[in-house]
Order: structure tokens, then C-alpha cells, then sequence
């Protein structure tokens, strides 16, 4: 159930599973019932509208409207148009229905305790205006529970975006699978509770989709995990070497204990030596070089990963530190300032990446990057995947990660603790360790996310940054443990 579809590939979900014998009316009765075991689930015997649209999503509700009635609910139900307009299953569904079928108008809002929107799903077009603009807005007023079928009537399946205007709902019931507007921002938020549920569609018609999108969960990542075995040494768990400034000490700091919190088996903070003291006092099992002895640093292949960007300052000397490191093609994460530091020229950088890299910018620091790719946050992070050739992960409460070769997941975590100083240094270190471990770079970064995003779940509301490293053993004790299961 990680899978994420598009609304074409739902569609193509939908045609599969029919022309594998089960008709289309007979999802679409699946689909009502499931919308109504949730609603029985949650709620006791209430008034309900139903808000029907012109197309399968208004069909939905025709279903969905007779089984509560059928249950002694009472309800009442508007049509967006004419009823002999509906066609296919939605039609079949409307002559199955026999209660009134009103005009959709706000009047439908009034005295309901519960309002099921079914006005617009994955067929959504354009942008929503007119007399429905004036529904959505009547229903986000009221103080009606509101239960959307498929998506919030409004939010584009695709991308999280409102056409127009959206539904603001408590519960969205969708089917198979969900799309990328569940987890992506600002569709998620007008989700609320998301349930997903089978309608009959089998996993083997989803994999002959082959979909490229997962939300971020430790199926898509765990069978990477490099644990350390019986016989290991600490070189075969890696030696990062992390770049710290002579400013802001706090954030290599902060990335230097993340990253051996990960497991990494040696981590070396290069700096000035002026500030070596500062990162020496911080911890005695972080071990400190000067940057004056880079390129020996750099001969010996065991350092393999490098972690750079926090705290490190912007311009040229950065910008030539990360070519000479990309040159090495050995595992690398740029953060911050070893981003920034290419705002003028990001093509150099695209350029210069080879090797396994992941780029962590927050979304300003990708407009700089990429100031002509524009989109959703998903295709704007696949794009900048496939042109960097990096894994290229975009912050935010709905986290993006994409690889060069199309995959990509969303965090589905709400954590909005996460949004406080350091918390980003603290996600490059972390997946700068398993990159070092040895980890694939999509996985670590995805791993890196997770990890971050159960921090801020398990520690919530006063979390400091410095507060995630030291989480993190619980979290990969679970982890581990599941992993000799
Ligand atoms: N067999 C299937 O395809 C199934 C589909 N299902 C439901 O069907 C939905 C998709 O159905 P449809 O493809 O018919 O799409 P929708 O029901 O989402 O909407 C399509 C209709 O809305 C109109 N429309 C689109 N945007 C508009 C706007 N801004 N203002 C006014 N009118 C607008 C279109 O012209 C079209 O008539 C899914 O979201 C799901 O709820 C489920 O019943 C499961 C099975
Ligand atoms: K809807």
C-alpha cells in the first residue's frame, strides 16, 4: 500500500481490474461501501448531504447516499446538472437511488451534521468557480463533519494543488492507493484523516503499472540497510569527513554527532585550524584535521564520504572545495551554503556531480538552484534529479525525494516540530552516515528522512535539534530488531 499513482495510472488501475472481469459498477459499489463503513466506523446515526458532481465521483455518492439510508441515516442528496446527463456507472448507480435528488446549492449545507463530497475526484479539470466555488466556501463555513470521496473536491490528485478553491475535509476516503495531492502540501492539509481502501483492484495490476513514486516508509529502504556484522571493523562502516566553518561551529557540530548517531564507523571534522579546538571540545569520538592537510586528507580513500554545506559559509573557496570533492566521486551531501555557493552558476555544479550525491536544499535554496524548473514539489524535485544527476531531496513538512532515475518518495510524516534551527544539519548528517555505511543514495536519503520525521513525531513538542541525534538508537534499535525477525 506505499504506492503512490498518479490519477492516469489510477485510471489505468481502474481499466485493468475491469478488463480483468470485474465491472465498473461493481468498483464503484466498492468504492461507496468502503466511503460508508468509514463514515459508520466514525460516527453515530446523523443527517447527512451527499454533494454530487457531474462525474464517477458523483456516482460514488449515489452509492454511498443509498447505503446510509438503507442503514435508517437520513439523508439527503444534490446533483451538480441533470441526472440523465450522468453516464456509465454513475448513471447505473443514480437509478439505484431512491431518494430525491436535489439541486447542489448551498441550501444542502444547512442542517446537515455530515456532508460527503463527491462533487469533483480524480477527474478535477479546471479550476473550480461559479455557484460550486459558492458550495466549497458554504461547507467550509459550516460546522458540518465533512467526509471527501477519492479528494477533497478542488485539490488537483496530482500535484496537492487547489483549482480554484477546495473542501476542507475531516476524513478523505480513497481508493487502492493514494495519489501524490494526499501527501503533498497544501492537499494534504485539506485531506485531514486519510483512509485507503481496497476496492478490488489486486497488487499484481498495480505492479504492471510499475509506479515511481512511494510514500517514504521502511519498505522501500530496510533490505539496504548495511547493519554491521559479528566480524566488522570500524573502516567497513565508513569514515566521513564533515567540512566545518569557523563561524557557525553549531552546525557541523550537529551534523558530525547525527552522523555517528547513524552508525558511521570514524568522523572527521576539517576546518581551520583556529576552530579545531571548538570542534575537539565537542565530543571526544569526533576526531578533527586541519584543512590545510586537505589534499592528504583526500588521497587516503578510506575517508569515502563527505558531508559539506552547514555552517560553512558562501562563496568561491566553498564552491572549490565541492568541485574538488565531486571530482572524487566518492558518496557526498551538499546542504546550505554548499548550495547557495552556486546560486550564479548551478549548471558548474550539475556539471560536477558523478558520483553518488544527494543535494538537500529547502525550497529556497532550489529556486536558486533551479530558479526554471517550476511545478509541484514532486516533479519539480524529478526534474532537478535527472538534470543534477543527484539525489536531490526538498525540505519542507512534505518532503520530496527524487533520484536521477525517476523514483521518488514523500514523507508522509507530520512532525512540525522539525521546524527549528539545526534540524536540517541534522538530516545531511544522518544520511552522510549511511552514505558512508555503505548505504545506496536514494535509500539513505530516504532512511534519512524517515529517521528525522519519527524524531519529530516521538519527541514533539519542545524538540531542539540536538535532541534527534540522541533519539536516533531507539528508533534503529526498532529497526534492527525488525530486521532479524
Ligand atoms: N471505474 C472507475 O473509474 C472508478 C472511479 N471512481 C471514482 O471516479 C472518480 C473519477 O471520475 P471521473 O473521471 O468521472 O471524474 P470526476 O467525477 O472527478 O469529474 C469529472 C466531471 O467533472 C467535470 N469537471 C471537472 N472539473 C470541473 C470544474 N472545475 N468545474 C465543473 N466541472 C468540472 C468534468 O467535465 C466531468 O464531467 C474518482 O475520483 C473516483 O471517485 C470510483 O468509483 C472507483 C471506480
Ligand atoms: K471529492
Amino acid at each position: 500500500m506505499f504506492e503512490i499513482l498518479t490519477t492516469d495510472q489510477m485510471y489505468d488501475a481502474d481499466r485493468k481490474t475491469i478488463d480483468g472481469g470485474i465491472p465498473g459498477d461493481v468498483l464503484m459499489e466498492n468504492a461507496g461501501r468502503t466511503v460508508f463503513e468509514e463514515i459508520i466506523r466514525h460516527w453515530s446515526p446523523r443527517s447527512v448531504s451527499v454533494l454530487c458532481g457531474p462525474g464517477n465521483n458523483g456516482g460514488d455518492g449515489f452509492v454511498i447516499a443509498r447505503l446510509l439510508r438503507d442503514e435508517g441515516w437520513s439523508v439527503r442528496l444534490g446533483l451538480l446538472g441533470e441526472i440523465e446527463h450522468l453516464g456509465g456507472d454513475a448513471a447505473f448507480h443514480a437509478k439505484q437511488w431512491d431518494g430525491a435528488t436535489e439541486r447542489l446549492s448551498p441550501a444542502l449545507v444547512v442542517g446537515a451534521d455530515l456532508i460527503v463530497d463527491c462533487i469533483f475526484g480524480a477527474g478535477l479539470a479546471r479550476d473550480i468557480t461559479g455557484d460550486v466555488a459558492d458550495l466549497v466556501a458554504s461547507v467550509n463555513d459550516s460546522i458540518s463533519v465533512v467526509v471527501s470521496v477519492d479528494v477533497p473536491s478542488g485539490v488537483d490528485g496530482n500535484s496537492g494543488c487547489i483549482m480554484g478553491c477546495a473542501i476542507k475535509a475531516d476524513l478523505t476516503v480513497t481508493f487502492c492507493r493514494a495519489k501524490p495531492g494526499h501527501y503533498l502540501l497544501p492537499g494534504r492539509q485539506l485531506c485531514g484523516e486519510l483512509a485507503i481502501r481496497d476496492i478490488g483492484i489486486s497488487d499484481q495490476v498495480v505492479s504492471e503499472i510499475r509506479p515511481t513514486c512511494w510514500r517514504n516508509d521502511p519498505v522501500l529502504w530496510r533490505a539496504g540497510i548495511r547493519w554491521p556484522g559479528l566480524d566488522g571493523h570500524k573502516y567497513h562502516r565508513g569514515h566521513l569527513l564533515a567540512f566545518g566553518g569557523t563561524m557557525m561551529t553549531g552546525a557541523t557540530r550537529l551534523v558530525a554527532r547525527a552522523a555517528r548517531r547513524s552508525g558511521v564507523g570514524l568522523l572527521t571534522i576539517v576546518s581551520d585550524a583556529s576552530v579545531l579546538p571548538v570542534y575537539a571540545a565537542d565530543a571526544p569520538g569526533t576526531m578533527t584535521a586541519s584543512i590545510s592537510g586537505l589534499e592528504a586528507l583526500l588521497n587516503d580513500c578510506r575517508h569515502n564520504a563527505f558531508v559539506v554545506g552547514p555552517g560553512y559559509g558562501v562563496g568561491d573557496s566553498t564552491r572549490s572545495l565541492v568541485l574538488q570533492l565531486l571530482h572524487l566521486c566518492r558518496s557526498t551531501v551538499l546542504d546550505a551554503d554548499a548550495l547557495t555557493s552556486f546560486s550564479d552558476d548551478p549548471s558548474t555544479l550539475c556539471f560536477a556531480v558523478q558520483g553518488p550525491t544527494v543535494v538537500t536544499p529547502h525550497e529556497g535554496e532550489f529556486t536558486r538552484l533551479f530558479p526554471d524548473i517550476d511545478g509541484d514539489k514532486l516533479a519539480r524535485a524529478r526534474a532537478a534529479a535527472k538534470r543534477s544527476g543527484a539525489t536531490v531531496l526538498i525540505k519542507g513538512a512534505d518532503t520530496v525525494i527524487a533520484a536521477p532515475d525517476g523514483r521518488a518518495a514523500i514523507s508522509a510524516v507530520d512532525a512540525p516540530w522539525l521546524a527549528t534551527a539545526g534540524s536540517g544539519d541534522v538530516l545531511a548528517g544522518v544520511i552522510a552516515g549511511l552514505m558512508a555505511q555503505g548505504m545506496e543514495m536514494f535509500d539513505a536519503a530516504c532512511m534519512g528522512v524517515w529517521l528525522h520525521g519519527r524524531s519529530g513525531t516521538d519527541i514533539g513538542p519542545g524538540l531542539i535539534a540536538e535532541d534527534i541525534p540522541d533519539h536516533l538508537p531507539v528508533i534503529l534499535r526498532e529497526l534492527w530488531l525488525a530486521s532479524r525477525k
